[in-house]
């Protein structure tokens, strides 16, 4: 069997129809009841200038498209009745979450080197209740949408998600968001250890560093841990869903 004729039999929704979302290396068949689109940290920490990337010296100049593709994505999955999830990277004001010097996690993360090496940013970067955690303004959740926090890169890590996704039958995790190298690959990777299927609209993400980082996680997610498809796709294939639900 392969990736397009893949079944999942038990989800707890009412089935509705499979569609074949084009897709490297091959079409992936899904149902609109067993998907969830995640947006993954579009917070003004990674995709607006004088957040957590941009302090950091990473370049978010070029994030504004990135945007406007998870809108239409937004909109194709409302309608499609696909499940919207959020994730939202940071800690509590105090970083008890972050950890400390015994945990990786304060060695590598920029956002406390970044804090560390200019003290007067602490207490600044991704801190809850801060504008740097905030999501941005353009990408506000709706009613019916999941805000999941997470404190680290992957997003089933001291998280709900996966009870969240499993509650409600979804087998299927369409990717968005930033950084595409770092907490987009870390969630979909999990999730292919969780038997989650992982795609990534890869127009509708954005690496941290340079554009070789892209390349390289969408290489290694068409490869070895899921697929690689795009939003002009998504979208027109589950506007057939959406056109399905409407005569019926
Ligand atoms: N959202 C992300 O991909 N984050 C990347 C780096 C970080 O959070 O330090």
């Amino acid at each position: 069997m392969n990736a397009a004729e893949h079944f999942s039999g038990y989800g707890l929704k009412p089935a509705g129809d499979i569609v074949k979302l084009p897709a490297r290396p091959e079409p992936l068949a899904m149902r609109a009841s067993e998907t969830a689109l995640i947006v993954v940290d579009m917070q003004n920490a990674y995709s607006t200038k004088g957040g957590y990337l941009d302090l950091a010296g990473f370049d978010v100049s070029s994030t504004g498209p990135v945007i406007e593709k998870i809108l239409q994505a937004l909109a194709a999955a409302r309608a499609a009745g696909i499940q919207v999830v959020f994730l939202q990277n940071g800690w509590d004001a105090q970083y008890v979450e972050a950890g400390g010097p015994g945990s990786p996690n304060w060695h590598k993360s920029n956002a406390l080197k970044t804090m560390r090496k200019r003290p007067e940013l602490g207490g600044t970067l991704l801190a809850k209740g801060g504008w740097d955690y905030q999501l941005v303004d353009e990408l506000t959740p709706q009613p019916g949408d999941i805000v999941v926090p997470k404190p680290r890169y992957s997003g089933f890590f001291n998280s709900h998600l996966d009870s969240t996704l499993r509650a409600r039958g979804i087998r299927n995790l369409v990717f968005t968001g930033i950084a595409t190298n770092v907490c987009v690959e870390s969630t979909l990777r999990d999730g292919f250890h969780l038997e989650y299927f992982g795609v990534v609209l890869a127009d509708a993400t954005h690496q941290a560093g340079p554009e070789f980082a892209q390349q390289a996680a969408l290489y290694n997610i068409e490869t070895f841990f899921g697929w690689v498809s795009g939003v002009d796709d998504f979208c027109s294939t589950f506007a057939q869903v959406e056109a399905t639900a409407t005569a019926s």
